[in-house]
């Protein structure tokens, strides 16, 4: 070998990033350690060499990994593992090392040479990492994670249980899946749009589980950067309020439903008038009102008493819910008063609807009281109209109704509600 390779060999030796220590055939007494392997330990080359490297195992030192080298050594093999040493303070490290052979021209073996790296960093990070991954695991709120593009490269536990979508079925795939088709364009704009520009969106979502029910969820969506600021994942968090969503709903009902009928009571039906006013308003469509009263039902309560009343309003609400579109609104507008609301109905559609249901109840024989009958008022939407005004002309021709006999429908004439 040339003076300039052993030059080279030596300058790579010593220059090492990894540390390097060379034993004896035994693999006992050290013989050469680089700088790196006196900075790994904190032992000097003057105290290494002659010495056996038993030194460097303590209390944690996995003996198993020291039996299987001893058995690599005492057989000239090649060996590789990892285990907690000591340097020469007391601290301790995890090295990761391989021992090889080396043997002269003769073949015979002359000493062992170990290249060794201290893992601990590595190792702490990778049990952090494991940590982390447990920890969100054991979380109770779903947990999603996805890389740049979107696609989910992790779900927690709950994730699972609450879209039910297996770890296995949902990484690969989008959060798309989760999908209700309930949110509009501009949800989805203003979600790419706060995320584009790095900061969290947060919002109630109606997400669809893998068995096609909805739920709603308090999401929080936060980009993760890297030290460039490049996105490089994204993380969601969220919590399933659907509990929460019934329950308020459930408060809504109580606050705007007729207990007795299930319809919509005055309150809540008030709110759907101004609304379908207002629709009606903006696109030009038409918009019925039918006013319905139970003829003499005063002599219902006072012949049969209250409860076989209550009975009756409920058969009444419920033949007028039958005879109606499911768009359109029954309201109990009050005592034996009842507001049909026809959205995109016309006064000739709204009259031929009048006739059906005038014709039904009438035909009806109600077990215990007999013949019912119904009066109604029909007033169309003018221009320029307001709700009140709209009502008030259907009252009239209620009251028309009442007057011209009962058990029929009038027609309300503008201005007649004044
Ligand atoms: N059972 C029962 N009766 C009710 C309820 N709300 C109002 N009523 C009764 O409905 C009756 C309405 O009587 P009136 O306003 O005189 O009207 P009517 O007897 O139907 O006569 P016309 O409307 O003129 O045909 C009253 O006796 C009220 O007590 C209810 O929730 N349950």
């Amino acid at each position: 070998m040339s003076t300039s390779t052993l030059q080279l060999l030596q300058a790579a030796f010593l220059q090492s990033w990894n540390a390097i220590v060379i034993t004896d055939a035994k693999g006992l007494q050290v013989e050469f350690a680089n700088p790196a392997f006196c900075a790994m330990t904190g032992y000097t080359m003057e105290e290494l060499q002659g010495r056996t490297l038993r030194m460097l195992q303590g209390p944690d030192t996995d003996r198993a990994v020291i039996e299987h080298l001893h058995q690599c050594l005492n057989e000239a093999r090649y060996f590789e593992g990892t285990a907690t040493n000591y340097r020469k303070d007391g601290s301790s490290y995890l090295v990761h090392w391989n021992i090889s052979p080396v043997r002269g021209d003769d073949g015979a073996l002359t000493h062992f040479i170990s290249v060794q790296q201290d893992v601990s960093a590595y190792i702490q990070s990778e049990r952090k990492n494991r940590l982390l991954a447990r920890a969100l695991d054991a979380a109770s709120d779903p947990v999603m994670l996805t890389d740049a593009a979107g696609r989910i490269i992790f779900v927690n536990t709950a994730f699972s249980h609450v879209t039910g979508y297996g770890a296995d079925e949902a990484v690969g795939a989008t959060p798309a899946v989760l999908r209700s088709g309930l949110h509009d364009e501009a949800f989805y704009s203003a979600l790419y749009r706060s995320l584009a520009e790095g900061r969290d969106f947060r919002a109630t979502f109606v997400n669809r589980r893998r068995d096609g029910s909805l739920f709603h969820a308090e999401q929080s969506i936060s980009p993760v950067c890297d030290e460039r600021g490049q996105v490089t994942h994204y993380v969601s968090v969220s919590k399933d309020i659907s509990e929460r969503v019934s329950k308020e709903q459930a408060l809504l009902d109580a606050a705007t439903r007729d207990p007795l009928t299930g319809l919509h009571n005055r309150r809540g039906g008030e709110k759907i008038l101004a609304e379908a006013q207002a629709d009606a308003r903006k696109h030009g469509r038409p918009l019925s009102l039918l006013v319905c009263d139970i003829d003499h039902f005063k002599r219902v309560n006072d012949r049969f008493g209250h409860p076989v009343g209550d009975r009756v309003l409920r058969d009444v609400a419920c033949m007028l819910r039958l005879a109606v579109r499911s768009r359109d609104a029954v309201i109990r507008w009050g005592g034996e008063e009842f507001v049909i609301v026809l959205d995109s109905c016309t006064e000739a559609r709204a009259a031929e609807l009048a006739e059906r249901i005038r014709g039904r109840v009438d035909a009806h024989r109600d077990a215990e009281v007999g013949a019912l009958t119904l009066s109604m008022g029909l007033a169309t939407l003018l221009g320029g109209e307001t709700v009140q005004q709209l009502v008030g002309r259907a009252d009239a021709a209620l009251y028309d109704a009442k007057r011209g006999g009962r058990n029929r429908w009038s027609v309300a004439r503008p201005g007649s509600g004044d």
